[in-house]
């Protein structure tokens, strides 16, 4: 079984494939503080609790936050006696390598979406994911990752209003039915769906413009589906987009014979 890993900046996600499908998908927040010893302890409850048997034999790591690393690594190499794949590292290879100016890290969660976009989508893709960055990947003819746009992340957003206006609460994200708000939520409420729902749109439409050709949409990241509900800019939703490449990855790199 493959144990895949995605540490975003805010949260962790384990997940378990077992060769035809993924049997559990466990979040915890990112802490970089956190020990090898203490994700084994919280894994192993999480598997119990399931009553599962679970035999490791493989592990991929994606991570925005470097520091994280060295315990998964740790964590991988002690409690299932494997030595990880790490997405963005040089022992890890990738279907199409990104085409961005030298120098350049590319995120690995990017790099992990453009490869499973391409799978299920084919070329010319924009991949929107709202996690705590929104950031846009643009996919080529070939897969290759070209480049994007990073804007702050919606939670992001909401929470820096919270912090630097001393009367404004912090609010949940919900789609207002008008966009007047005539209470402060629901001005600020109008203000985050509305402000990002007019960002993807006018981002779209200009990296269509740039690139003069067709591509198609793919909206990824918990509020994904809550963006979805505004406007018609997504051809699809994926929940499992980091997850299923991963799993390309993962596979890819058995099949050159790398790990
Ligand atoms: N209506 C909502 N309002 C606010 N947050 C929401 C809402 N629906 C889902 N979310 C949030 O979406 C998040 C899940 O998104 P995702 O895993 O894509 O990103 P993340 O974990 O926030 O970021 P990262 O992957 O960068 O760590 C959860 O943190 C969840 O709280
Ligand atoms: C943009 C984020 C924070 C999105 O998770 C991550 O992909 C990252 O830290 N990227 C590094 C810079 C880049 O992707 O160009
Ligand atoms: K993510």
């Amino acid at each position: 079984m493959l144990l895949c890993i995605d540490t975003g900046n805010t949260n962790t996600v384990f997940s378990i494939w077992d060769g035809t499908r993924f049997l559990a998908h466990w979040r915890i927040a990112t802490d970089h503080r956190r020990t090898a010893d203490e994700y084994f302890v919280w894994l192993s409850t999480l598997i119990q609790l399931q009553k599962f048997e679970l035999e490791i034999g493989a592990c991929i790591i994606s991570s925005t936050a470097p520091r994280v690393v060295f315990n998964l690594r740790v964590l991988c190499n002690r409690y299932f006696n494997t030595r990880p794949l790490v997405v963005g590292k040089p022992d890890c290879l990738l279907p199409v390598p990104p085409r961005v100016d030298d120098g350049t890290t590319v995120g690995p969660d990017r790099l992990v979406n453009t490869v499973a976009a391409f799978d299920r989508h084919g070329p010319d893709l924009i991949v929107v994911d709202f996690g705590t960055a929104t950031t846009f990947d643009v996919v080529d003819i070939d897969g290759a990752y070209i480049g994007g746009v990073i804007s702050p992340g919606v939670n992001l957003s909401l929470e820096a209003l919270h912090m630097g206006a001393a009367s404004l609460p912090h609010v949940d994200v919900t789609m207002p039915a008008k966009v007047i708000g005539t209470n402060t939520v629901a001005c600020i409420q109008s203000g985050i769906f509305w402000g990002y729902t007019g960002l993807v749109q006018g981002i779209v439409q200009q990296i269509r413009a740039e690139r003069d050709r067709p591509m198609k949409v793919i909206g990824t990241g918990g509020l994904a589906p809550l963006f979805d509900q505004g406007f018609d800019v997504f051809d699809a939703i994926e929940d499992d987009l980091t997850m299923h490449g991963l799993r390309l990855i993962h596979d890819y790199n058995k099949e050159m014979g790398n790990g």
